[in-house]
């Protein structure tokens, strides 16, 4: 009998090399099965925990897979298992924990994509009334020189574009419903949007986390991302930092982190690009393992090698947003032959179609093939057209799917997203150098430069002037430093949301709370350590209420400069937003009434000084160490202290002296209305990409 994890490992190749686990297929027919089956009827199916498996494969749609009689020849440490199996028998679902779900056919009828070309310039149609069908359990790929409209029409599908399309895409048979569809399907991007100083455990276990919530035990989770991990061949690597790995494994990782919740339909946007050979074959094999195992894998890829092109189950190719071509890899050859335009026997008909796409062979050719395919409604060059259920065989055969009560699209509650995103937080500032030990290493020598340039000037009546210029000098470093940081790392937080976001992890909501509170104790023990340095070697007034007060107007600054750099960094990218931030930053500073008093600013200009957070900020500080009745400052170092008295100074300064609480009060109502616009601005760019 086979452990649990031996039935594991019957259907998966790279898993097994891990492991040392082989696996043979011998065929008694002669026309070898594409697909590995496994015969649950010799093979007991019971789990680990007791479950039995039910059939996760459309076995109607895989001509190929049917009618045939496969030994399986497991080979596991040591001992040879052979087993017979019938392909028309119900497939293993490797996924011991994951209940297995009906394969979808996902169907589109003329679906054309239109975009806004901006102000005047009028709308351009890059999808024109293009029809498709992919089957349940296949591995489709979407073909097509660049710009051809593969990427535009996986957006399309996936959902992760929704304005200017215009068409309808069914799933099995039913029109599309937008939220179920999503809670069913996953997107993985072309470029890796992972959190580079997480290890893949942590990453996984963080998906795992958002994804399945609190409700799946401990225990469960990690036998689920021990499955996952071994299927696609990065067990090994489970303690390694993301930011190490090669980029097939990382590419792994993003598909592995998106398998957590067991997904029906895979959206993949050029999974292979940037690899070498091996690796997109392994990438390649991985994601035919998981549509054999019962998911729609959907993939754009832009021109594969012949060998690359043999595994998928079907191709659609794509010219200049048309259907030129829709069916079995196979049968790309007659199909050329049967429209005249026949492959040279030894050139890759897929580096053929390319050409034909492209336009080498002349307009006309597309032409003749788009129309030869009815620009995607021919579905004569399937590998079994005779199978091919149509939309009301379809309806007929799967129940209309239940609609979920749940108003939000996310897997678990607002609460335990929360807490998670806290705890992936708390792990990427201890490892982060540049959000964390950078920025408290800059603190501490900024506060000793200012130290060794501003010494003793608290408490002394003659450099009055000079405590003033320090005070200023503070505030820019406290806004400054804190504002760019996060203009410059947001946009890159940026992309990993819209993907994380878009796949249901959590609620913009959620995630927003998170990146307040997370960087808060970050904010306020740099804040503290740069008060201490600077107050005590400047020598302001040694009196604990000053100390306080002087700290809160720090961190609030520094929290203000934040939330600025928020808005900026969450509407342009870090090459804008590092030129806008400091350029926006400037009126605040202006409006601040150092230079020219409060008093002294034009009429026309007053509005500046209420809408300046600076301007609260330097009254704050100036108000906690010249004002509260602050009494005469020494004069040790000048023989005549101008400004021996504090009042006269404020007085020259147009500052009261007694408006802290106001001043603090108003600073909080700055940070509020910063973080409500960065969450507003947040929300209308997640909005604005689809
Ligand atoms: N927002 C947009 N505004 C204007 N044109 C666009 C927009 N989005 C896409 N396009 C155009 O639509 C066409 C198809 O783009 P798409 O990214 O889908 O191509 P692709 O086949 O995926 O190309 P590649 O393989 O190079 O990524 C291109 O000509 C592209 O310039």
């Amino acid at each position: 009998m086979l452990t649990a994890r031996e039935e594991f490992f019957a259907g998966i190749t790279p898993a097994t090399a891990a492991i040392g686990v082989g696996i043979e297929l011998l065929s008694n027919d002669t026309n070898p099965p594409t697909q590995p089956v496994y015969n649950p009827t010799t093979l007991p199916l019971s789990t680990s925990n007791g479950k039995s498996y039910t059939n996760g494969v459309h076995s109607s749609l895989n001509g190929s897979a049917t009618n045939h009689t496969t030994q399986l020849v497991i080979k596991t440490n040591g001992h040879t298992i052979n087993k017979s199996n019938d392909s028309n028998d119900d497939e293993i679902n490797p996924f011991s924990n994951l209940p297995c779900r009906e394969p979808v056919d996902l169907e589109f009828k003329s679906l054309s994509l239109t975009v806004n070309l901006g102000f005047r310039k009028g709308k351009k149609e890059i999808l024109h009334n293009v029809c498709g069908k992919f089957l349940g359990s296949q591995l489709i790929a979407i073909m097509g020189p660049s710009g051809a409209g593969k990427s535009t029409l996986l957006d399309a599908l996936s959902g992760f574009k929704t304005t200017g399309v215009d068409g309808s895409i069914l799933l099995n048979g039913r029109r599309r419903d937008l939220p179920s569809f999503r809670r069913m399907s996953c997107y993985i991007t072309q470029d890796d949007r992972l959190h580079p100083l997480l290890t893949v455990h942590e990453n996984m276990h963080i998906a795992a986390d958002l994804k399945l919530g609190p409700n799946v035990s401990y225990e469960e989770k990690e036998e689920r991302i021990e499955d996952i991990l071994v299927l696609l061949g990065l067990k090994d690597h489970d303690l390694t930092l993301t930011k190490c790995l090669s980029g097939g494994q990382k590419k792994r990782l993003s598909i592995a982190m998106e398998l957590i919740n067991n997904p029906t339909i895979m959206f993949l946007d050029e999974p292979t690009t940037g690899l070498d050979s091996s690796s997109c074959t392994k990438v390649l094999e991985l994601c035919k393992k998981l549509a054999q195992q019962g998911r729609t894998v959907i993939c754009t890829v832009h021109q594969p090698t012949a060998k690359l092109f043999q595994i998928f189950d079907q191709v659609y190719v794509l010219a200049a947003g048309n259907c030129i071509y829709q069916g079995s890899p196979h049968q790309m050859v007659p199909f050329l032959q049967a429209v005249g335009l026949p492959c040279q026997v030894y050139h890759n008909p897929a580096d053929y179609i390319i050409e034909l796409a492209s336009g080498e062979y002349g307009q006309d050719k597309l032409t003749t093939l788009k129309s030869a395919t009815g620009n995607g409604k021919c579905l004569s060059w399937f590998e079994s057209p005779d199978k091919i259920l149509t939309s009301e065989e379809l309806m007929r055969k799967h129940r209309i799917p239940k609609k979920s009560k749940k108003r939000s699209l996310e897997d678990t509650s607002y609460m335990n997203q929360l807490s998670v995103l806290l705890h992936r937080g708390y792990i990427k500032s201890k490892r982060d150098t540049t959000m964390t030990h950078l920025r408290i290493g800059v603190n501490i020598f900024v506060a000793l430069m200012l130290s060794a340039l501003y010494y003793n000037s608290g408490k002394e009546g003659s450099r009055v002037i000079d405590n003033y210029n320090l005070l200023f000098a503070i505030l820019i470093h406290h806004s400054t430093s804190s504002m760019m940081l996060t203009v410059l790392t947001f946009p890159m937080e940026m992309t990993i949301l819209l993907k994380e976001h878009f796949n249901r992890w959590y609620s913009l909501k959620a995630y927003y709370t998170a990146v307040t509170l997370i960087d808060l104790p970050i904010s306020i023990c740099a804040s503290f350590l740069f008060t201490s340095i600077i107050y005590y070697f400047s020598h302001q007034p040694m009196e604990w209420p000053r100390f306080w007060m002087f700290f809160a107007i720090s961190t609030l600054t520094v929290l203000a400069g934040q939330s600025f750099g928020l808005i900026v960094g969450s509407w342009f990218d870090v090459v804008n937003g590092t030129f806008l931030a400091p350029v926006l930053n400037i009126p605040m500073m202006m409006f601040a009434g150092f230079g020219v008093t409060l008093r002294d600013l034009p009429g026309y200009l007053k509005w500046g000084s209420h809408i300046s957070y600076l301007r609260y900020a330097l009254e704050g500080f100036v108000g906690g160490v010249y004002g509260e009745n602050r009494g005469v400052l020494e004069c040790e170092e000048a023989p005549y202290c101008h400004y021996r008295y504090p009042k006269k100074f404020l007085e020259e300064i147009a500052m009261r002296g007694d408006q802290f609480w106001f001043d603090i009060i108003a600073l909080c109502v700055t940070i509020a209305i910063f973080r409500l616009i960065s969450y507003v601005v947040l929300k209308a760019k997640i909005k604005s990409v689809k």
